[in-house]
């Protein structure tokens, strides 16, 4: 008997004994790229695509798709089976023939009016909310809504509170308090440690509004990130980045990764439904399973069951206030962030 079979009994001898795949042969319509080598997408540039192998963490290889992958989106973050040229040398070009399943999708709607979705990162596990506690000014309603993208996609958010020596957080702090989100807060110049022990392992997304301290933040954790600090452009008076592409930086000493997003300063939430909402809220989703049908837990619901669980004593009404905060956030519109 085989190591494999004594090890996992006999009923599953069908799985390490495939004849008919090996047999069937390979046509043009059906590859195989069990050669392929696994990588991980940093940057998207007009069809080009920069990749770091899992093989080959220290080199940065250029890939374009594949044809068989049609006009199949490949997103920062995306997990990609390639094929050629991965040596990263001068001229080499890497093909993208297969993209993993996805385990996250952080969307946006471009505007509430677009329906048009966006992934803007694939994959990422932690939403980091860079605000400063002031110049600027902290804008609750980007943070609500950056909040929504975040549970929508199953994303755990974390709020980076920046710029501490200038003001005293806690008033900041206390408007999330009620809805259980964790917080930072950093400094230029530091003590670092507990932003980098919350990204430890994780692949995070940062997103702020320009001039929150976000360059200021990747220079001090991946030191060699290079990111240019304070420009900000005499015309527009905005931050000198105007693409919306994410570029994704790994942490020193593989403690993770960290997709810094220039562009994105809008967060449109049109796709954003209140059942999916509120499935990261346990406990007020099991309040709301009485609800009328098509309830949709606002304030104005007559018949909600977040309410009768507050009369109950079974809810906090803070948190209830906060969550249908959220709720509301998803249709402000996002010209008025
Ligand atoms: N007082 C104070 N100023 C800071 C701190 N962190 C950053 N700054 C300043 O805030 C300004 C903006 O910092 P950046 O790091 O460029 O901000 P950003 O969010 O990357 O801005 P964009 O590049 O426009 O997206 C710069 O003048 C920084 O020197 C801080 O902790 N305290
Ligand atoms: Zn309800």
């Amino acid at each position: 008997m085989a190591k494999a079979q004594r090890r996992y009994g006999t009923e599953d001898v069908e799985h390490y004994d495939r004849p008919r795949r090996r047999t069937r042969p390979r046509t043009k319509d059906r590859p195989s790229y069990d050669d392929a080598d696994l990588g991980r997408v940093i940057t998207v540039d007009r069809g080009r695509f920069t990749l770091v192998m899992d093989d080959a963490p220290d080199v940065e290889v250029w890939a374009v798709k594949a044809r068989p992958l049609g006009r199949k989106g490949v997103v920062v973050g995306d997990r990609v089976k390639v094929v050629g040229d991965t040596s990263g040398a001068e001229g080499a070009l890497a093909r993208i023939v297969e993209v993993e399943p996805r385990q996250t999708v952080l969307r946006r709607t471009a505007d509430d009016d677009d329906p048009v979705e966006r992934v803007v990162v694939a994959n990422a596990d932690q939403l980091v909310i860079v605000t400063a506690i002031a110049d600027p000014e902290p804008r609750t309603g980007f943070i609500d809504r950056a909040l929504v993208a975040a549970y929508e996609a199953g994303i755990d958010p974390l709020l980076c509170i920046t710029k501490a020596d200038l003001a005293d957080p806690e008033s900041l702090v206390s408007t999330y308090r009620a809805l259980g989100v964790p917080w930072v807060v950093t400094q230029r110049g530091g003590d670092m440690s507990a932003l980098q022990a919350e990204l430890d392992g994780r692949t995070s997304v940062l997103l702020g509004h320009s001039g929150v301290g976000k360059s200021t933040l990747v220079n001090a954790i991946v030191p060699d990130a290079g990111r240019e600090v304070g420009h900000v452009n005499a015309v527009t008076g905005r931050g000198r980045h105007t693409s919306t592409s994410a570029l994704m930086l790994q942490l020193p000493d593989d403690a993770g990764w960290i997709v810094d997003t220039p562009g994105i300063r809008t967060f449109g939430l049109a796709h954003v439904e209140p059942e999916r909402l509120i499935v990261s809220f346990p406990d007020l989703e099991e309040a709301t399973a009485e609800c009328p049908r098509g309830c949709t837990h606002a304030a104005e619901e007559p018949e909600c069951g977040l309410d009768a669980a507050i009369e109950a004593g079974r809810l906090d009404p803070e948190r209830v206030v906060s969550f249908r905060r959220l709720l509301e956030a998803r249709s402000v519109p996002a010209y008025a962030l």
